[in-house]
């Protein structure tokens, strides 16, 4: 008996190394001996798994592109570190994972070769929620070029431009809920930004604080943040599991997505039909509002069927994409600036002096006003590179095979931006940890622009086309809530360090739950609030 299973494991052995000997000739045939780009060493079978941590991803991602790349240098007698390092990889059970840690490689590869760094990896749980219908999430084909068409069309800078009267009328809204309930700041800020984007994509009007289809955009980005990335659950890790979850058992750990994606899937179909389903009624009923969905809808019209269906489904798909993609993103951000200026009050005190200047405190800001208010552009500018809420954008994958500085990134292979490894590069922004406006300021006072700081919104074909609407909105927001409020430490405890404040790490990095003390400047800001209450 012994004997015999000595030779079925030598067997199996055997078999094991000639497959794994196979796979890796076959690998190297492919990349012509090229090497990967640099990174930690893989494990046979799993590869990097256990490299890439659930949280907090983008700083293990600088680690690595530290400890595989830094190259020092002498500039003016002294001794200078950079990163080499700018494209490290890692494997995941076979797949290729490339990040990208510096601005020139995201430039060179997604923006410069964007024809073949423009597809999305496919997430297995998206696929299990229903949810590739997203343009977020959807691969680079003719149906996401039609929605895009859409989105840059409907969002673009001029377009923005036509809808300040609302944006406006919107931060003034804002300013007089948290007038009314100074503590509740997190959900008049999601108030903002959601009733913005459904007021624009489908003139829909929101009342209640808590509105539903504000609360399902919520739900839906923050499971996209925790679901999306590399590491975060088995079945993206591993495909195939997702044929065999449905048979595991509920009580199973690990493996047990049932509830995750019953959620998901119905939340992804109140997204995409809900508010659609709005405006059609309100078409019937002759009470439809301007919407970039009725504009769109009225011109399919004259269409013949089933084009007018294809028609009508892109809208839905590319405007279910901006009000699941908008809202969480932007609102986080204004939470950011909350979170700085708790940290270097004096920067409130700055940015008031010049709002003042500019305004008489005669009127709430407008954006007219904007080129005059450089020091409020730079807070909203530090607010994106301090602590970007996507530090990791959103993965692209390659369509075909290709060579970067001599290494070979494969068709297929998951590329990732980590933007927070450019935003917190010490040579370009010095100091990079600490909130510093004054960093985008010339010494002649105006305005420094920095090109660099698009990368918030991602690269290439794929950027996010929200990008001109979340600019606006944050300045708007920002600039109004300091024109008339102060924001202050609740209490009377030190103002501390960064750690006081700690940010989510999975995905979506925005501030966790934190309280403080936003209060009038005084009587004259409460009588500005309540003279710029808009009818509703
Ligand atoms: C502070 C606010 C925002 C940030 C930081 C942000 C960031 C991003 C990033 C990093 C991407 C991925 C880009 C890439 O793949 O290279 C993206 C994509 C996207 N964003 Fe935004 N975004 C914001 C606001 C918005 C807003 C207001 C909208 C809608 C009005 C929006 C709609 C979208 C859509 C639809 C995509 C998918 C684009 C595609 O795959 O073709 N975003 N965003």
């Amino acid at each position: 008996m012994p004997v015999v299973s000595l030779t079925s494991t030598l067997y199996i052995l055997v078999l094991v190394s000639s497959l794994a000997a196979l796979f890796a000739f076959r690998d190297y045939q492919r990349r012509r001996g090229l090497p990967y780009p640099p990174g930690p060493r893989p494990l046979p079978l799993i590869g990097n798994l256990f490299d890439i941590p659930k949280e907090f991803s983008w700083l293990a991602y600088l680690r690595f592109s530290k400890k595989h790349g830094m190259i020092y240098f002498v500039v003016k007698g002294l001794l200078t570190e950079a990163m080499a390092g700018d494209v490290i990889s890692f494997h995941v059970f076979g797949q290729a994972i490339v990040v990208l840690n510096s601005y020139k490689a995201n430039k060179d590869l997604l923006e410069r070769r964007g024809e073949i760094y423009s597809d999305r990896p496919v997430i297995p749980i998206f696929e299990m929620m229903n949810w590739q219908w997203n343009v977020a999430f959807s691969k680079y084909t003719e149906s996401w070029r039609l929605s895009r068409k859409l989105l840059d069309r409907g969002l673009r800078p001029a377009a923005i431009a036509a809808y300040r009267p609302l944006l406006q009328q919107k931060a003034h809204i804002l300013l007089s809920q948290m007038l009314a309930k100074l503590d509740e700041f997190e959900t008049h800020l999601n108030h903002l930004t959601g009733s913005l984007i459904l007021a624009m994509a489908y003139g829909y009007e929101v009342k209640e604080p808590n509105d539903r289809k504000v609360q399902a955009s919520k739900a839906f980005l923050q499971i996209t943040g925790e679901t999306s990335l590399p590491g975060t659950l088995l079945v993206n890790d591993l495909p195939y599991l997702r044929y065999v979850v449905r048979y595991i058992p509920d009580w199973f750990p690990w493996l047990n997505y049932k509830p995750l994606v019953r959620y998901g899937y119905n939340i992804g179909l109140e997204v995409l039909h809900g508010p659609m389903e709005f405006v059609r009624e309100n078409i019937l009923n002759g009470t439809a509002q301007p919407s970039i969905a009725l504009e769109n809808l009225q011109e399919t019209e004259q269409l013949e069927e089933p084009e007018r269906e294809k028609a009508e489904q892109v809208i839905a798909t590319a405007l279910g994409s901006v009000y699941s993609g908008g809202t969480d993103t932007t609102a986080s951000s204004i939470m950011v600036f909350i979170v700085a200026t708790l940290l270097r009050p004096e920067i409130q005190t700055m940015a008031q002096g010049e709002l003042d200047a500019v305004t008489g405190r005669e009127r709430l800001p407008r954006f007219e006003d904007r080129p005059r208010l450089p020091f409020v552009d730079a807070i909203c500018k530090e607010v994106f590179r301090w602590r970007p809420v996507t530090p990791l954008g959103f993965p692209h994958a390659t369509t075909e095979d290709d060579v970067y500085k001599g290494f070979f990134i494969p068709k297929g292979a998951v590329v990732i931006s980590n933007v927070w490894a450019i935003f917190h590069d010490p040579v370009m922004y010095p100091e990079p940890d600490v909130f510093k406006p004054e960093r985008f300021i010339n010494p002649n006072g105006t305005l420094r622009e920095d090109p660099v700081l698009a990368s918030s919104f991602g690269f290439g074909k794929r950027v996010c086309p929200g990008r001109h609407l979340a600019d606006a909105t944050m300045f708007i927001a920002i600039a109004s809530l300091l024109s008339v409020f102060n924001v202050m430490k609740k209490g009377n405890g030190t103002n501390g360090g960064p750690d006081m404040y700690p940010f989510t790490g999975k995905g979506l990095s925005a501030p966790c739950p934190f309280t403080c003390s936003i209060i009038p400047r005084d009587r004259r800001a409460e009588e500005l609030i309540t003279a710029n209450v808009p009818e509703q």
